[in-house]
Formats: C-alpha cells, structure tokens, sequence
C-alpha cells in the first residue's frame, strides 16, 4: 500500500524550507557553473539513448541530497514496490495501477489480486499483432472487398490523446496506405470534417472507451455508424468497419459490435496510461504491430530503471523532486514542455492530462485537505514556435516557469541546416534563461548602436533579463518508437512519485466525473422551448437566451 506521511511533517520538508532560505535565495546558477566546472557532469544522466540534464536549476548536492531524503521519508520506494505488486494503490476506485503490466515483455508475472495478469496482456497483444498484420496485407477487407486505408479512432481524453500524440509523434514510421484520423470533440464539427475526409467502404472504426459509456465517444460512434450505414446499407457489414477497445464487454454488444471485434483491457489501466493497451490498437495500425510493440519495450525498460535504480540514480525520481521543488519552495504554479520536434507537437497535450489528471487534487491520501501545492499547469508547444509566441513570459514575466526542452540529435528531416539551426535555438534558451542579461551587459550592447547616452540609461531597464530560470534538457538521438516509449515513460513516473510525496491518489479522476454528471442533468431541459429555471440565474439566462437565439 502507498504510504500516507504528510510531507510537510518530514525533517526534510523543514531542511528544505531553511536550505531554500539560508542557501539557495540569492544564489545564481550562473555562479554554481563557475565555481563547479564538472556541474554538467554530475547531474546529467544517461539512459540508453537519451541524455537528461538537470544541472540548469537552482539546486546544489545538498538541495539533490535533502530532497532524496523527503523521497524517502514520505516512502518513494515503498510506492514503486507497491505499485509494481499490484497493490490496489488507486484506492478510492479499489483498484491496481498496472500499465507497466501492458509493456513487460519479459515474461516475469505481475499480480493484480493473487492473479497473474500477464497472460491476458499477452493475449490482447496477438489479438492486435494478428488484427494489424490483417489489415495491413489486406487480408481484412471492408465490405465491398477493399482494403482498410483509413483509422478512425473516436475516443477522447485518454482514450484518444495518447494515441494522438504518439501517432504523430513517429509519422516517420507510418505504414504505407494508411492514414489516421482521431474524433474526439462530441462538437459534430469534429467528426463532420472527418467523414468528409474518408470513405465508408475503406474505413474502419474504432470506438475507444475504457468505460463505454462517455458522451462524447458514444455520440461520434453512433454518428459514424448511421453514416456508415447510409451507404453500406447492410448490417452485416458494420462488423467489417467497427471495432471496439473497451472494458465494458457488456455495453459494447448492446452497440451492436460483435464480441469478437473488441480489444479488450481491464480496469487496472487508468485512461490516461492506456496507449500501451487495447487502446494502442491506432497505434498498431498506423506504425505497424512491430513498432508498436518497440514502443512497449521502450517504457519497459524505463519501467526497469525506476523499480530497481536507487533513488538518488532514478531519473522519473529525480525529475519528479526537481520539478516539486520549485512547485511547493519557490511557488511556482506551472511547468512548459517544449519539445523541439514539430512531430511532437501533442506531447505536452498529452502530458497536460497525464499530469493534470493525475496530481490536481487537494485530499490527501488521509481524507484531510492538504496545506501545500501539489500538480502544477502543464502547458507547452514545440520549439521554435513558442519562441516567438510566449516566451516572452518565460523570459521576463513575473512568474517563474521551469520548463523541459527536449530535442531530438538526429532529424528524419535532414534537409539543409534546418535541423543544426532548430538546435541552436534549444541550446541558445536555455543558456540565455540561466543567464539572463544584467544591466552592464545590456549597456554595452546598447553602446554599440550609437544611442545617447539618455536613450540608453532609460531603455537598459527594459533590456535586463534576470536569468536564473531552471530548466531540464532532454535529449535524445533520435525520436523512434523505443526512445519516445522510453521518455513517455519516465514523464508518466515522474508523476507518480510526486503524487507520493504529495501523499494524494493519483490515479483517480472524480473531477472529471462531476461535468459529466452536470452536463447529463442539464441535456434534457435543452430538449423544447420551455423556460428554464432550475438553475441559478446566470444558467437559467444562459440557457433561456440561448433558446431564443437558436429558433
Ligand atoms: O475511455 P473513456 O471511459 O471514454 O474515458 C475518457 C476520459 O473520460 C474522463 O474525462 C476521464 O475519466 C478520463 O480519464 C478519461 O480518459
């Protein structure tokens, strides 16, 4: 079980507290890299082929070493072997957390109550490995004898943002022929500009819901299926074209998918870490099946890293205590990923959710409202788009944003020196954030215009930049199936130890539960013309004016 020590009563919440006082306030990282020339040395690691860096934050080995003692205290490590056995560490679902069971291809069992889940896994796997390598030799063929060219996948949250970013993420590796296409806004302009893109006769569904029963999935697939049926007319022939990922076997033959066309898992996988399950299957398509399954293996072997590296070694532990250090001692509220690969243009989307989801919460694991900061905004677009969009903020804003910047070495585009001047830019933010430019500097440079000297005492002010904003450096060879596998993976525990620490569920989501409740209730009053007036005043004029502007 997880264990439930406030952090606050640690000795080193209290050790940090005073660290962050005496030692660390007015110290500059710029000054920690003149006085240390091995800073880069000791606090970037390697992990096969991706190089992580933490020594541009404002940290020193005694902030890394009291920080490793808060991971203890709070039981870190009793939190990875809880999850890894299958505790039902999602208690207020009573479940397991096991998407590392979905990715462990050694064939060591893991147990989710007494049983061995494995098999199962295994099983769902050559479901999919068969499925794709039928619809990629066209064996599969839709109903009037044509290949399958396009994948639909209607699903939302992370029954569709997982498979997005991923996708997208390795288009290099698309298969031949195949095209997918991801509906998840229950907005009929999503899955209408859709349908306009492919044909019923070579597309195949699938309908991706870990429950079966979300609005806005459910309303897309019955929108695609009447679609479908215009054309195709046959009932028989909806079980060419639709395919379920699910838990839900009961609700997904009330649909009317055939049982033999659902790709099942189980409720041990949260939805926003279900790209490695049934959930993949777009993934599979789209990549092919050995791809896919290159993926798994990537975050396994991050999964390998995190169960057994001590805590001062573990890179997802140490992401995870860098980035709450600055979360709940320096105040800040957000953290930007910047990925400088315009193929990973979803991956902070992604991570929007996977964190967001995950460590917005104020119960701790006690029942009792915490009294400290727990998941920060995640936010973040490609590099260098960004740039000349927000970090302007970054730079010189009020709040102070630690951001990752994560770059591929080797381009799939190599084409000029595109990919050497993308580089210069990832290597030029993060050297000018811990920088900054101070005031003399900024003189000199102005100096050199030819400006009075009155136009550049009053312009200098504007032209200093504090410097000393943290950030990660990742980077990475090359982006391919294992490596972004790999990175997921370490993002995905990262946020799990600091729900550890933060001493909350992590894995739960009842936030989210109460939209969709309110959204429910309120459905049926939009049905007539009828004045409404069971809301506050502000729903009711809403709602009422509304129905006055639609007629
Ligand atoms: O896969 P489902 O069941 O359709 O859920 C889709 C999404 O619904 C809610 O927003 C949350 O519960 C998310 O975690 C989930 O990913």
């Amino acid at each position: 079980m997880l264990p439930t020590v406030s952090p606050t009563q640690t000795n080193a919440w209290k050790s940090l507290q005073q660290h962050k006082d005496n030692d660390i306030k007015s110290i500059k990282m710029k000054e920690l890299f003149a006085k240390d020339a091995d800073r880069f040395k000791k606090l970037s690691h390697t992990f096969g082929d991706i190089v992580i860096d933490f020594s541009k934050n404002i940290i020193t080995d005694k902030t890394l070493e009291i920080l490793l003692q808060l991971a203890t205290e709070t039981g870190v490590q009793q939190g990875i072997e809880a999850m890894f056995k299958g505790d039902k560490i999602n208690a207020t679902e009573d479940r397991s957390v096991l998407h590392v069971a979905l990715r462990n291809l050694s064939g060591t069992p893991i147990y989710s109550e007494g049983k061995d889940v494995m098999p199962q896994v295994k099983q769902v796997l050559a479901q999919m490995r068969t499925f794709s390598n039928k619809v990629h030799s066209g064996e599969w063929k839709g109903y009037t004898g044509k290949k399958i060219k396009y994948i639909v996948n209607i699903g939302i949250g992370g029954s569709d943002l997982g498979p997005l970013m991923v996708t997208e993420a390795l288009k290099p590796y698309w298969q031949d022929g195949m095209q997918p296409y991801f509906v998840s806004n229950v907005d009929g302009t999503h899955i209408a500009e859709t349908l306009k893109k492919v044909t019923p006769e070579e597309t195949l569904f699938l309908i991706a819901s870990k429950t079966f029963t979300t609005q806005e999935t459910m309303t897309n697939a019955l929108t695609a299926r009447a679609w479908f049926m215009e054309t195709a007319k046959d009932e028989a022939a909806v079980a060419k074209h639709f395919v379920a990922l699910s838990t839900n076997e009961k609700d997904v033959v009330k649909f009317g998918i055939d049982k033999a066309n659902m790709f099942e898992f189980w409720d041990w996988v949260g939805g926003r870490y279900s790209l490695w399950s049934a959930i993949g299957l777009s993934i599979a398509l789209t990549i092919g099946y050995d791809n896919f399954e290159l993926l798994l293996k990537g975050a396994h072997e991050t999964d390998n890293h995190f169960k057994t590296t001590s805590l001062d070694k573990n890179i997802p532990v140490l992401m995870g205590l860098v980035g709450l250090w600055y979360t709940n001692f320096f105040g800040t509220q957000s953290e930007a990923i910047l990925p400088y690969d315009q193929y990973m243009h979803r991956f902070a989307a992604y991570f929007q959710q996977g964190n967001m989801e995950s460590n917005g919460k104020s119960t701790d694991r006690n029942g009792k409202h915490v009294t400290y900061a727990t998941g920060p905004i995640i936010w973040g677009e490609p590099g260098t788009n960004g740039q000349h969009a927000f970090y302007q903020l970054i730079h010189q804003g009020t709040p102070v944003i630690p951001c990752d910047f994560i770059a591929p070495a080797i381009s799939h585009n190599p084409i000029g020196d595109h990919h050497a001047k993308l580089l210069s830019n990832f290597f030029a933010q993060t050297e000018a954030l811990m920088n900054g430019k101070s005031a003399e500097e900024a003189k000199a440079e102005l100096e050199k215009s030819g400006k009075s000297a009155e136009e550049i005492e009053k312009l200098v002010p504007f032209k200093v930049f504090e410097g000393n904003r943290p950030t990660n450096s990742i980077l990475i060879k090359k982006i391919t199936p294992f490596t972004l596998g790999q990175l997921i993976a370490l993002y995905e525990h990262k946020i799990f130890v600091q729900g550890v620490i933060w001493n909350i569920y992590s894995f739960d989501q009842w936030g989210v539960e109460l939209g969709k409740q309110l959204a429910n209730k309120i459905l049926p009053e939009l049905q007539n013309d009828a004045e409404v007036t069971s809301h506050d005043s502000s729903t009711n004029g809403l709602i009422n004016t509304w129905k006055k502007l639609r007629n």
